[in-house]
């Protein structure tokens, strides 16, 4: 008889219109050498059953998948299947939605409940759970009766009750500790929860709160989430790719840990911020979780208190650098492509300057790739720019721009800043003059003595006498615009606000390191230095504030405003490539979503609530752009890009997991 331990996914789905069923298989086997053998024996199998055609699928001459189109019913098989098939419901992906197209989700549900799963197996499925919100008949039907309190709830009451959970805890790591076992307990609950109360919630799965979650990742460690590879892995990352559950990844955000937040090198700790990352491409843009990919690459730590550190779960070594490292990424890129296609979106999240522009340089006209501390922050800054200039009146290249910080973020902003006053018709040299960089030594300027300057920098050095304080560029350069992506926390002295308003009528101060902590000033003491007059955001939130009887509600300048959009439409029209030109009109996009009210109490960004629309807006235009340039590859181009988006965006509703038949609501 056939082996099936070797076998992990099994899907039995209705095709509708054929009224024939689909059996999908596929191994778990990490050494897929005797594969030939177990697919030898599969289609006797399936031959027993009269399955009238058993087609391969074959990539890079390693049998993957099987799909196979019975004739006939083919349940008795399905049945002898190990209850680990439980996780057929969540890997269902798009290619077998679309093959399924007009198939009716609970349908699937209700194969795959009664034929393989225990209700004890539902209540522990954290894509399946719906918690006290099972029904009477969900209870009787899947022997769930008994296993829940009698009272029957909805998923607003199971909200409210989240929510009033955290409000009474004491502080936000247990928030976030809460949350992130919610997400693991029922991922319908917890997206509803995001959703629902983002304002609130944001700051607790994402800046400032994920920032303390990764530096005390070791002990507040309880269940993994996303994949980790190892420098050891070098030579077979492919097998563990293999290892994740679910085949159809569309996005992977993969951190080295490195440079995490404003926080430096985290190592494998960092592994908050692509899960983070990746439960906003749910929650903010609607791309469904499974196919979201959080990775986190071990090459060591260079972090002694790391290295030192009982509770630490990385690999305790220096990092890896140099060709092994260089290799190291090489494979990881391929080993996606080889698993989950060319189409997947590979974001690089958080790595060391001189990696993160040295690798999207090598990887960006060659993967779906983008680096979102230099991409995407650029986009959100040029957004609250743009809508800034709806305040202080005057045209873009009217300005001059100080950046504290000469990093990925800055050289981004300045790089996308150029493209922007190009589009104004500015001539590049002279759009480049409008920007200074201030880097640890001061103002970025030509002939700096030992070391040089790197390529980015360079193209924004002055020749300028060097001026190593921060005050004094202010008082010599006279920017309009301020913007601290520095990691360096306070580093906005009330000195330096006094100097900007100055001579500004309306300075522009963006403070956009994170977390809370690093941010070069706090909200409050921008309008306070600057009575009121100052325009303002940051990377972390900060609460409105009073001034004069006058309410400011900072905006926050986070790329979060961009890669969930930009992403949505990448996945749902299949972009292949992300040119800065996407980035652009992302950011246009997004300041154009913000309102003379919105700006009337200094918010420069649409409030967060609005969030989930503007994500679409964002991609719509962004795939518009995308078709033009043929670079999008699912066609024919719908008709309506926002609407075809909006069909595709997740939602936070429990479904009907009955089959019609079964659902005594359906038919009263
Ligand atoms: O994660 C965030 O809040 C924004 C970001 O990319 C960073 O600071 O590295
Ligand atoms: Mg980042």
């Amino acid at each position: 008889m056939f082996d099936w331990s070797t076998l992990r996914d099994c899907i039995l789905l209705k095709r509708r219109n054929a009224k024939k069923k689909v059996l999908r298989l596929s191994t778990t086997q990490s050494n897929i050498s005797n594969i030939g053998s177990s697919l030898q024996q599969m289609v006797t199998v399936i031959n027993q059953f009269e399955i009238m055609l058993v087609k391969p699928v074959v990539r890079s001459n390693q049998i993957r998948q099987v799909f196979a189109w019975p004739l006939v019913q083919c349940s008795s098989i399905l049945t002898q299947c190990s209850t680990t098939e439980r996780t057929i419901v969540s890997s269902t992906n798009q290619k077998e939605r679309t093959f399924l197209d007009g198939h009716k989700k609970h349908d699937k549900y209700f194969m795959t409940f009664r034929r393989f799963i225990t209700g004890h197996e539902i209540l522990l499925d954290r894509h399946t759970n719906k918690g006290t919100a099972f029904s009477i008949e969900e209870r009787q039907i899947y022997r769930i009766h008994g296993l829940l309190p009698p009272t029957v709830t909805t998923l607003e009451l199971q909200a409210d009750r989240i929510m009033e959970n955290l409000r009474n805890m004491s502080d936000d790591l247990a928030r976030y500790i809460a949350l992130s076992a919610l997400q693991d307990r029922n991922e319908k609950l917890f997206y509803r929860v995001v959703m629902e109360y983002t304002q609130e919630i944001m700051p607790l799965v994402y800046t400032p709160t994920v920032g303390l979650a990764c530096q005390k990742y070791g002990l507040i460690f309880s269940k993994p989430k996303g994949l980790f590879i190892t420098i050891y892995d070098k030579g077979h990352i492919d097998d563990v790719l293999m290892n994740w559950p679910a085949r159809d990844v569309r996005v992977i955000v993969v951190t080295d840990g490195e440079r995490i937040l404003g926080l430096g090198d985290l190592g494998c700790n960092g592994m908050g911020i692509p899960v983070g990352k990746l439960s906003l491409y749910t929650a903010l843009a609607g791309v469904a979780p499974e196919y979201c990919l959080p990775i986190t690459l071990d090459v060591g730590t260079n972090n002694e208190s790391l290295l030192n550190d009982k509770y630490y779960l990385g690999l305790r070594q220096k990092r890896v650098t140099g060709k092994e490292y260089d290799e190291f990424i090489d494979e990881f890129m391929q080993a996606v492509v080889k698993q989950f296609g060319q189409e997947c979106l590979i974001q690089f999240e958080d790595f060391a300057n001189r990696n993160a522009f040295r690798l999207l340089k090598k990887y960006r006209d060659n993967y779906c790739t983008f680096n979102d501390d230099i991409q995407g922050t650029a986009s959100v800054a040029l957004a609250g720019i743009l809508a800034s200039l709806r305040i202080t009146k005057r045209k873009l290249s009217d300005n001059v721009f100080v950046f504290y910080g000469a990093g990925e973020a800055s050289i981004g902003m300045s790089n996308l800043l150029v493209f922007a006053m190009e589009n104004e018709g500015i001539p590049v040299e002279e759009a480049r003059k409008k920007i200074y960089l201030v880097d640890s030594k001061g103002l970025v300027v030509k002939n700096r003595p030992a070391g040089g300057l790197s390529e980015e920098k360079n193209r924004y050095a002055h020749e300028h006498e060097p001026i190593n304080k921060l005050e004094d560029v202010i008082k010599t350069i006279k920017p309009s615009f301020l913007i601290g992506a520095s990691g360096q926390g306070s580093a906005f002295t009330r000195e330096i606000l006094e100097i900007m308003i100055s001579f500004n009528k309306r300075p522009v101060i963006f403070a956009l390191s994170n977390p809370t902590s690093k941010a070069e000033c706090t909200a409050r003491e921008a309008y306070e230095a600057t009575k009121g007059q100052c325009v303002f955001a940051s990377g972390s939130p900060f609460p409105k504030y009073v001034y004069n009887d006058q309410t400011y509600v900072p905006g926050q300048g986070n790329n979060s405003y961009i890669f969930p959009g930009v992403g949505l439409s990448i996945v749902t029209c299949g972009i292949r490539h992300v040119p800065d030109e996407i980035f652009y009109i992302a950011a246009k996009t997004l300041s154009e979503q913000v309102t003379n009210e919105d700006l009337s109490v200094g918010l420069v960004y649409p409030p967060i609530e609005k969030i989930r629309t503007v994500s679409r807006k964002i991609a719509a235009a962004v795939a518009e752009y995308a078709y033009e340039q043929k670079l999008a590859a699912f066609y024919p181009k719908p008709i309506d890009l926002e609407k075809f988006i909006e069909e595709k965006q997740y939602i936070a509703e429990y479904e009907c997991a009955l089959p019609p038949r079964w659902s005594w609501e359906k038919e009263k």
